[in-house]
């Protein structure tokens, strides 16, 4: 880990020993551990990255991976719109600073108060796009009064991904199946919901090697989008339906987000331009904008997880380092087996001899492990550790099992300034949505005293 702060370059590779180990040190004496550190210009160069490799298209952030207001209006700010999958998303992009024409909304299975939020944010922002992943999802928005901007999400039939937990592609939960993707369209814009575009995404943490299926995929949402138009079509030429909604073609075609970013020392990064180029080609003639919903991209790289060595136990085979983050603040690798880089930030690491250790959290589970039987310099109780590529799915996925808050973050600029972007939780916000100890005393006493109990 380098002392001297990174010339920041705008590589594609950003590894953990290229964050400034010095001002990670002070970082965490200021605001203690577990905390979770973003660096907002890393944001804005992986945007400025994937901005040149698709110059022509849309990108819209998939807020699931970091939701954070700072990386939000990062995003406005170099140009993007936001991807949100829930009402709470939606409220943050709105927050942000995000207009309508910024927004898709595109929950899976949406819960009735997520579509009223929806139906109401687009009311008042008309350019807003709601994506719907079923038929009778539509019908809900109809029955909330809701004919504005409609997007089609679809089951594109191919997954991919870093793991089968994340390939939805070919799940069944998300999108509705291609081959009805046509009538499901037509009939929407002959109920008069305004058309705009048809979705898909495959899954997340897409290698290079997957190149083959992303190529598949983006070649059939270009078939299905064209046959899309196709239909829609007649009705727009035809005079005697000219009254109709059915009036244009699709605006964009969404392939969704997915792509992924080395995590191991030894994983090559994304060829960024080769899945652009394969991107265009497979899509094929089309008048339609291309729109793109990268999540992990832009903001893996730009978050360490800081975390403090609790204890250090010497066990049969390996020896046991207790950290004070855990399965509750970042919980890929305890559900995904997700490999994460660790680095001793010990000013001292050099002079030490390195050995396997595994590293686990203080939560009452197995699972509760960073990396098992990894060699890293031999830890101390104190000692101060990196845990890299944590901006993206880390404090989003973090909970409050076993009771334990969840940390802080901080956010950190290019001029070297920071701040605590949100506070840390402290054991009162982990219990403040329960009745307290005297309210339960007064009512057990009321319930005591009732006759229907004393009978
Ligand atoms: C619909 C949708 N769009 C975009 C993304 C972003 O994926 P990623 O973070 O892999 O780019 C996801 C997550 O997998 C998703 O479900
Ligand atoms: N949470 C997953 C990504 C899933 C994205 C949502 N569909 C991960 O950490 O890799």
């Amino acid at each position: 880990m380098s002392d001297a702060v990174s010339d920041a370059s705008n590589s594609q590779i950003r590894r953990l020993a290229d964050w400034d180990a010095s001002r990670l040190r002070d970082l965490a004496d200021d605001h203690g551990t577990p905390l979770y550190v973003l660096d907002r210009e890393r944001v804005r160069q992986n945007y400025a990255r994937l901005e040149a490799a698709f110059p022509d298209a849309e990108v819209l952030y998939a807020a699931k991976a970091n939701a954070l207001g700072d990386v939000l209006e990062t995003v406005l700010e170099a140009g993007g719109g936001i991807e949100c999958a829930s009402a709470g998303e939606l409220r943050r992009a709105l927050a942000a600073g995000a207009t309508g024409d910024q927004v898709h909304y595109t929950a899976v299975n949406p819960p009735a108060a997520d579509l009223d939020i929806a139906v109401e944010a687009a009311a008042e922002q008309p350019r807003m796009t709601i994506t719907a992943g079923a038929e009778d999802t539509i019908d809900r928005l109809a029955e909330r009064g809701y004919d504005g901007r409609l997007c089609l999400r679809v089951n594109p039939g191919i997954g991919a991904g870093h793991h089968e937990k994340v390939r939805t592609g070919a799940d069944a939960k998300f999108g509705v199946p291609a081959e009805r993707a046509v009538e499901t369209v037509l009939e929407a814009a002959e109920r008069g919901f305004d058309v705009v575009g048809i979705h898909a995404h495959v899954g997340s943490g897409v290698s290079s090697d997957d190149l083959e299926a992303h190529r598949e995929f983006v070649s059939r949402m270009g078939d299905l989008a064209r046959n899309v138009n196709e239909a829609l079509e007649p009705a727009a030429t035809d005079s005697s339906t000219a009254e109709s909604a059915v009036s244009k073609g699709l605006e964009f075609v969404d392939v969704g987000g997915g792509f992924g970013v080395p995590y191991r020392e030894t994983d090559a990064p994304l060829d960024l331009e080769a899945v652009a180029t394969a991107t265009r080609d497979a899509l094929g003639p089309l008048d339609a904008r291309l729109t793109i919903e990268p999540g992990r991209y832009l903001v893996a790289d730009a978050g360490v997880l800081l975390t403090r060595v609790n204890t250090v136990k010497p066990a049969p085979e390996t020896t046991v380092v207790g950290v004070d983050a855990g399965m509750t603040t970042l919980l890929r690798p305890a559900m995904y087996g997700s490999y994460h880089p660790i680095c001793n930030l010990a000013s001292d690491v050099d002079d030490r001899s390195t050995l396997e250790q595994t590293v686990t959290g203080p939560i009452c589970e197995s699972a509760d492990v960073f990396c098992t039987d990894r060699r890293l310099p031999e830890s101390a109780r104190g000692d101060l550790l990196a845990i890299g590529n944590a901006g993206a799915y880390g404090y989003e996925m973090a909970s409050t099992y076993n009771s334990r808050p969840r940390p802080a973050s901080v956010v950190f600029e290019a001029d070297g300034s920071s701040r605590i972007a949100r506070r840390r939780e402290t054991l009162d916000d982990v219990v403040r949505l329960e009745r307290s100890g005297e309210e339960r005393q007064t009512q057990s006493a009321e319930t005591a005293g009732s006759p229907e109990v004393r009978r």
